[in-house]
């Protein structure tokens, strides 16, 4: 069974996959690291982010290894994979990587931009998880306030929009709800209530009422 997972940043696509992944003893790839691993790899050999046939040199030769970086998830890899996201070049050398997962039985979760739409359009459940702005830059503030890092609201804000705008507007693979996903919006519910109502989503997909792997 694969379940894509899509949504703006900072809806709670990783913690939704996470779980559903545990529920069903799934693998569970979070291919938003693989963005942000190109961008923090061309930033630390002094490489600039909008240099796409450099991104895309680093993209083709990116060890899936350095995808456990604790320094994937600040700030500046998530606006650098915002850009070099963009580069048609730097989408397709990554392409294989997440086919190659999902393809492995018994399937996976996958959580990103363009996972119903282009990664597994043939899913067997699709998620779009959304939430306010506002309550998105809320959480995200007190997940780097809670590892010590600066956790600025209201700059927080303007790097999400700024994202959500960039992954919306690109030609290639942009953010959007597949046809067939159906949308989740977290909003008004906390973690516990976002995964139920997730849940429930996924075994309307498969009819099935409890575990199942394959
Ligand atoms: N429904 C929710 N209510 C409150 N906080 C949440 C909820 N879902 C996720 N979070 C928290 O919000 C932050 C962003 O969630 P995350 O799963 O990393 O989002 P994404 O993968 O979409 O960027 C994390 O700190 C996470 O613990
Ligand atoms: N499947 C994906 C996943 C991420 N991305 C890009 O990578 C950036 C970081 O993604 P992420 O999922 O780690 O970001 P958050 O939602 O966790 O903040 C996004 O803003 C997108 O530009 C993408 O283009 N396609």
């Amino acid at each position: 069974m694969i379940v894509a997972i899509d949504g703006p940043a900072a809806s709670g696509k990783g913690t939704l996959g996470r779980r559903i992944a545990a529920h069903y003893g799934l693998p569970h790839l979070d291919s938003g690291l693989l963005y942000r691993a190109v961008a923090l790899a061309l930033i630390a050999r002094g490489g600039d982010v909008h240099d796409a046939s450099a991104a895309t040199a680093v993209a083709q030769a990116l060890d899936p290894q350095m995808l456990g970086d604790p320094a994937l998830r600040g700030p500046a890899a998530g606006a650098g994979a915002s850009v070099v996201s963009a580069v048609p070049e730097v989408r397709a050398a990554l392409l294989d990587f997440q086919r190659r997962f999902a393809a492995e039985p018994p399937g996976a979760v996958i959580d990103g931009r363009d996972i119903g739409t282009v990664i597994c359009p043939h899913a067997e459940a699709k998620i779009f998880v959304t939430a306010a702005p506002e309550e998105r830059a809320r959480r995200r503030a007190l997940e780097f306030a809670g590892r010590g890092e600066p956790a600025d609201e209201a700059s927080i804000l303007a790097d999400i929009l700024a994202r959500d705008a960039r992954d919306m507007g690109r030609a290639v693979a942009p953010l959007a709800q597949a046809a067939d996903a159906v949308l989740l919006d977290t909003t008004t519910l906390n973690a516990d209530q976002a995964f139920a109502a997730a849940l429930a989503i996924v075994e309307a997909r498969i009819g099935a009422p409890s575990r199942r792997a394959g």
